[in-house]
């Protein structure tokens, strides 16, 4: 109905109206596969990243079971947009799907990211935005992976099964203080590649756990690898020939793990590091402790990424003065008997309560009973959710040890009478 000059005019305008709107928007592709039908793992690398802002952001998403970490994955659906904001600048991110033309003729779906931003970002996108991009799904991917326990057979070769030790840092009976003092450790140490580079150190710490059976030592160890999402290797000293073994068992070990050593004590000789032979259920070891102290210090440095080594003793007064010299083990855990902080988690734990009439009697009785943290729980879980059944055998468990305790007492004065 227009006449034609009209019509020129208003397509005219039209035109630069819609190039004042899109001339300083810059487009990236990342396509899922080339025409051969290669995957492009970029592709999938960014899709991790998404993953995580779908979550959060998007009206219209999908779902998927993660089998590895029965975790949830979400990714955008078709044609979705997902808005990202880095600095201050807002940059858009929109999923696509076509068919294309292979080249046996056939057609196939390809799916592709398509990323938009203001070209006045460009550098910034080049040099920050999409390095840190990489970086977050990197973090995202190995957050995602099935965490395995490895353990070293007569074969002398790690074989693993996968790691679901289920305790954490919330479950786990400790004072309060000493669990952040951990954790706040342990976090550093992950953040730690530029200082630990800097400072020309190699990227390990190590860590002595100490007490008596029972107060937690294992799932202080299964905690930490849970927090930190490390794998494990359980090195069992009796199982390996000799120092050579050793050290190529512990080179084989992948970077982000805890290696475990425990009751370091009995498994060899740590009393006496030159003769390096001794006693484990009457077998002989021919590894000495020389061989694990010798590769703490000198070929660890050779291992890519960080490592943390624990070992566990129930008799620190045995362990040899070289393993306890300040460089060897950055940090000595003490694990006692239950206190009352510890006594809370467990009753809220295993008996879902917060409070109960019985816990001020309980706590008096914690410091003479002297019960382990196995202990208390061995009790409450003979109970059930019955927290009623469960404090109160529980404060009986705390009388009998007492009465124990005071007719063994009284029975060391009597012979010495
Ligand atoms: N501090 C704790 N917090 C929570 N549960 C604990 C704690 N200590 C012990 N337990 C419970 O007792 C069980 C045995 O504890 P664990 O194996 O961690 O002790 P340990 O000190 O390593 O003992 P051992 O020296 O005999 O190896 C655990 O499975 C857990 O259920």
């Amino acid at each position: 109905l227009l006449p034609p000059e009209l019509r020129h005019l208003l397509t005219h305008l039209f035109h630069r109206l819609l190039q004042t709107l899109t001339a300083d928007t810059v487009s990236i592709v990342i396509d899922n596969s080339d025409a051969n039908g290669l995957t492009n793992p970029l592709f999938n690398t960014i899709e991790t990243y998404l993953s995580s802002k779908s979550a959060t952001s998007s009206k219209v998403m999908k779902v998927a079971e993660n089998p590895k970490s029965r975790t949830l994955s979400y990714s955008m659906s078709p044609n979705q947009d997902l808005l990202d904001y880095f600095h201050g600048f807002q940059v858009k991110w929109t999923s696509k799907s076509h068919l294309i033309m292979t080249q046996n003729g056939t057609s196939i779906e390809n799916r592709s990211i398509v990323l938009s931003f203001d070209a006045k970002h460009r550098q910034a996108i080049h040099t920050m935005y999409l390095p840190k991009v990489l970086h977050d799904a990197e973090e995202l991917e190995f957050k995602n992976r099935e965490k395995r326990l490895f353990s070293n057979g007569r074969d002398h070769y790690w074989t693993s099964v996968p790691f679901s030790h289920p305790s954490t840092f919330e479950t786990l009976a400790l004072d309060s203080k000493l669990k952040e003092a951990i954790k706040s450790d342990l976090t550093r140490f992950v953040k730690g590649r530029d200082y630990y580079r800097r400072v020309g150190r190699t990227w390990k710490r190590g860590y002595l756990l100490y007490g008596t059976p029972g107060t937690g030592k294992t799932s202080l160890i299964s905690a930490m690898a849970n927090f930190l999402d490390f794998d494990v290797y359980d090195l069992e000293l009796t199982a390996v020939a000799d120092n050579t073994q050793l050290r190529t068992l512990l080179l084989s070990t992948g970077s982000k793990c805890v290696i475990v050593v425990e009751d370091v004590d009995c498994t060899v000789d740590v009393m006496n590091r030159s003769r390096g032979m001794k006693r484990s259920h009457d077998e002989m070891v021919s590894v000495n402790l020389s061989g694990i102290l010798n590769f703490l210090d000198g070929l660890w440095s050779t291992c890519e990424g960080e490592r943390l080594m624990v070992f566990t003793t129930n008799h620190v007064e045995r362990l040899d003065p070289a393993l306890l010299r300040p460089g060897r083990m950055d940090m000595h855990v003490h694990m006692t008997y239950c206190g009352a902080e510890a006594f809370r988690t467990l009753m809220k734990n295993y008996l879902g309560v917060g409070d109960h009439a019985l816990l001020a009697e309980a706590e008096g009785l914690l410091q003479s009973a002297k019960m382990t943290p196995a202990e208390v729980v061995d009790v409450m879980m003979g109970c059930g959710d019955d927290a009623e059944l469960g404090m109160r055998n529980v404060v009986e468990k705390m009388k009998w040890r007492q009465f124990e305790m005071a007719a063994d007492a009284a029975m060391v004065t009597e012979k010495e009478v």
